[in-house]
């Protein structure tokens, strides 16, 4: 675990979704993969860590301009959803994610999701979590959210997100859990502390942004930010 700043509690946490929950960015990979390899092209690191985080267009724009795929973004965002369908209900959950949901949501702290997704490819994906999921507070999908003016890494993701708590945490008293560069940035920008839990190899300036950098939700250190540890789980499985 690495920290250099000064920390502050928390009331409410907010979590992303892909690559933080569930384990799908390594499904990204396989989709972009299976389609730039038609055109003679694969889907680099450089340009995963730019697009991670952002809404559906957003991404399809940077893919195509970055990797000069002879495709508009609209043609690549349509194959890209296709493939979505198939590949996206196999979505498994990361390590720790179940426990920790579980030890916030048995501890009584609020809980919510923030995600680029669309609410179409969030359904898909969470098929088979359903119950896990139901114990958040609220999920906003950026993708589909008509209050969502821009996505990650701008802060509106997670002031819409913060909004909803029935409580209406300020940003200084809520803590995000992320995986993505732009993940991270849209929390500094919202006035969020962060925890960093990167999915893919991430460059050290980045994760020297983030308030905490841990390898697994397993380790993520609640106690830092004055909420209950996660040893001292209620849960069934603890
Ligand atoms: O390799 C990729 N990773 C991530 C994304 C995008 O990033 C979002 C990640 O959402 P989250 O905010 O839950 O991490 C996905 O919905 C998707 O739009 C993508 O397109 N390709
Ligand atoms: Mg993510």
């Amino acid at each position: 675990m690495t920290t250099l700043k000064e920390l502050r509690s928390a009331s409410h946490v907010i979590f992303d979704l892909d690559g933080l929950i569930l384990d799908t960015e390594k499904l990204y990979t396989i989709v972009a993969n299976a389609i730039l390899g038609q055109y003679g092209k694969s889907f680099n690191l450089e340009t995963k860590l730019k697009v991670m985080g952002s809404t559906g267009l957003d991404m399809a724009k940077q893919v195509v301009e970055l990797l000069e795929v002879p495709l508009s973004p609209e043609e690549y965002y349509e194959q890209v959803k296709k493939e979505y369908q198939t590949v996206m209900p196999e979505a498994q959950l990361l390590p720790g994610a179940a426990k920790l949901i579980e030890h916030l949501h048995s501890n009584n702290i609020p809980i919510a999701i923030a995600t680029s997704s669309s609410q179409v490819t969030y359904d898909l994906k969470t098929q088979k979590h359903k119950e896990l999921l139901s114990k958040f507070h609220h999920v906003v999908c950026g993708g589909s959210d008509a209050e969502v003016k821009n996505g990650k890494p701008a802060p509106d993701i997670f002031l819409v997100c913060a909004s909803r708590f029935s409580e209406k945490p300020k940003p200084e008293d809520c803590l995000v859990l992320e995986d993505a560069p732009n993940g991270v940035e849209a929390a500094l920008a919202a006035g969020m502390q962060t925890i960093m839990v990167p999915s893919v190899e991430v460059p050290k300036d980045i994760k020297d942004k983030a308030h905490v950098v841990v390898a697994s939700l397993e380790q993520a250190p609640l106690e830092l930010f004055g909420l209950p540890a996660i040893e001292k789980c209620r849960c069934k499985d603890s």
